[in-house]
């Protein structure tokens, strides 16, 4: 018997960025949008604990005990006392250290897989509490459809959203990690008062209107300038995609995947065509979100 768990990458909507922790860690106001690009899990009982992975980043995925689907089974057996002797294969289709949460979704994907496979029972708020553990992207990722994170960005709040939102997402050549980005984004804070994060409320409203206007003139990454200070070629792509017409383009999250805003699934194909023969970036995606969270196929 195996079950299988499918899981959407995200995109941060608005990215509010506080002043670094005495724990090191940044208090956000993180605006998630989960999109329909994505990652499955499937568990299936074994020996002992092994991870496989398949896809195009396949080679980019650690395949031991660091993996987050791994440390997920790990968490949830060793809180009911078993052993997590389970293989579970992922098939990823999220781009790895892109900024996508593409981890961060294996991770809620193994915890929810192993837990129906083990019949463990485990509740909603056992489940979301393992997720804020394993790291702070992990909790939405099991939630899915839209949500404000608050703390490190694993204290959710749920948001209603009025309709489909449709994106282009152009990979780049190489990763950029997470703890580097919010590193730079303290070397360029040096000296400078960092405002409290908090959601803005003009974007919260345009995602409940599903007005793609509206929410255009809102999206926000304070992470972004972190981002293309280490990584400056972004600005091209990003300059590419505002001239093919897109609403609105910005690094997703820590980077450096771009994600570009636009009007229908017509406009996100035509700025994905210009996108790909621009020479800015690498392998050009189009979806579209709000999509529901971890779910068991
Ligand atoms: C950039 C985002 O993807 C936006 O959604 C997240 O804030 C990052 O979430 P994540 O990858 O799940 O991050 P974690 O695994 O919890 O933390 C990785 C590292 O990112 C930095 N980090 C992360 C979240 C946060 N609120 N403040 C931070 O400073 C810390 O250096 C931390 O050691
Ligand atoms: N299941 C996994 N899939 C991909 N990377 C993983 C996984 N588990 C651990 N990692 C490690 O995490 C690093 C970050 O990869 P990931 O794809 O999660 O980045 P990300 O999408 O930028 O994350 P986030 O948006 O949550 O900051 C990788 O370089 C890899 O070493």
């Amino acid at each position: 018997m195996s079950v299988t768990v499918r899981v959407p990458a995200k995109v941060n909507v608005q990215l509010a960025v506080g002043a670094a922790r005495p724990d090191g860690f940044h208090d956000l106001a993180n605006v998630f949008l989960a999109v329909g690009l994505y990652d499955e899990v499937t568990a299936t009982p074994a020996a002992e604990l092994r991870i496989t992975c398949e896809g195009p980043d396949a080679g980019q995925v650690p395949l031991d005990r660091t993996n987050l689907a791994a440390r997920a089974a790990i968490a949830l057996a060793g809180r009911r006392g078993i052993e997590p002797d389970v293989h579970l294969h992922i098939a990823k289709d999220i781009p790895v250290a892109g900024g996508m949460a593409g981890g961060s979704a294996d991770g809620a994907a193994a915890l929810l897989a192993c837990d129906t496979l083990w019949g463990t029972g485990a509740s909603r708020e056992e489940l979301l509490e393992i997720c804020a553990e394993l790291g702070s992207d992990v909790p939405f990722s099991l939630v899915g459809g839209a949500a404000l994170g608050v703390g490190r960005g694993e204290r959710l709040t749920e948001l209603e959203v009025g309709g489909a939102f449709h994106w282009v997402f152009a990979m780049a050549g190489r990763g950029l990690s997470t703890p580097a980005v919010f590193r730079e984004f303290d070397r360029l804070a040096e000296g400078r008062q960092i405002p409290e994060p908090v959601a803005s409320a003009d974007l919260l409203a345009a995602l409940a209107k599903g007005d793609a206007d509206a929410l255009a003139a809102t999206v926000s990454n304070d992470l972004q300038p972190a981002a293309l200070s280490l990584f400056p070629e972004l600005a091209d792509t990003l300059a590419a995609g505002r001239e093919a017409g897109a609403l609105a383009a910005l690094v997703s999250g820590s980077g450096p995947t771009t994600a570009f805003l636009v009007r229908d699934a017509g406009a996100a194909e035509k700025v994905a065509g210009a996108l790909r023969v621009s020479g800015t970036c690498g392998a050009v995606r189009t979806a579209a979100g709000p999509v529901t969270g971890a779910t068991v196929l």
